[in-house]
């Protein structure tokens, strides 16, 4: 078995809310295999966000260790995560977080120009090709559809190569098809490129997209199923609401 792509040891992660602490996750251990298509789902407050934001290194865990292969990351300073970030990890978000005023190929590639660095020009067009954006690339994001405009985000996320894309309710803000559309390509490109994603979401049927869900409550995984379908994993969360709710 090959390292997994981030391991989880005993995350806690607690906020504090005016005199209250909030547990966020508590003891959480995990491993995201290299490679695979990871979702993570819950009920609201269950702590997905944060367990992405801590796998990712947007934040730091109060207790338990994270690692990225094998370079443990949950003790790093702030500046070392930022640039981490920026050399292994991609990000896509619900709101696309494009910049309007740059064309396609302009946004794919601003990764580079902050790093100062130039993209593989080979990998660049592979990317934009398995996209399907090759005849958008001078486009503005205005121009393009919700669907189009996560997939630049895509792009933007693996022209670097990254070894995990981090997705955080990719197809919240897109319309059931073009959310399918949007996760057959994510699962194309994990099964086609070895890439590691991982991805939070509520909706049963985009989890059904993964290799395997995590089901947190309470900051606690309470469950992982591998390749479930989209019914197993709506009939988990609702048992999981139903049990937030009596708590
Ligand atoms: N920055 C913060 N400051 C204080 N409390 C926070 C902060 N971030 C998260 N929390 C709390 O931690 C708990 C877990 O939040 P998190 O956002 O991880 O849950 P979630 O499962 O992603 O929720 P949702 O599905 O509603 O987005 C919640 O009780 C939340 O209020």
């Amino acid at each position: 078995m090959s390292l997994p792509a981030i391991r989880m040891n005993a995350v806690t992660k607690t906020y504090k809310q005016g005199a209250r602490v909030v547990h966020a996750l508590r003891e959480v251990t995990a491993a995201l295999p290299r490679g695979r298509f990871t979702a993570v789902m819950g009920p609201s407050g269950s702590g997905k966000s944060t367990f992405l934001h801590c796998a990712a290194g947007l934040d730091t865990p109060t207790s338990g260790t994270v690692h990225l292969g094998e370079v443990e990351i949950s003790r790093m300073s702030e500046t070392q995560l930022s640039e981490l970030r920026r050399d292994r990890a991609g990000f896509v978000f619900q709101s696309f977080n494009l910049i309007p005023a740059l064309t396609v190929m302009e946004n794919i590639t601003l990764p580079f120009r902050l790093a100062g660095t130039r993209p593989d020009p080979a990998w660049l067009d592979e990317v934009v090709r398995r996209v399907g954006l090759e005849n958008r690339t001078r486009h503005r994001p205005s121009q393009l559809s919700g669907g189009q405009q996560q997939r630049v985000a895509i792009a933007r996320a693996l022209a670097t190569r990254p070894e995990v894309v981090f997705a955080d309710e990719p197809t919240g803000a897109l319309d059931p098809v073009t959310a399918a559309d949007v996760l057959g390509l994510l699962r194309r490109l994990v099964d086609t490129t070895g890439q590691t994603a991982v991805m939070v979401t509520h909706d049963p049927v985009a989890a059904a997209h993964a290799d395997q869900v995590l089901f947190l409550a309470d900051g606690v995984i309470v469950e992982e199923l591998l390749s479930p379908s989209a019914g197993e994993i709506a009939r988990r969360i609702s048992a999981l609401g139903r049990r937030t709710a009596a708590a």
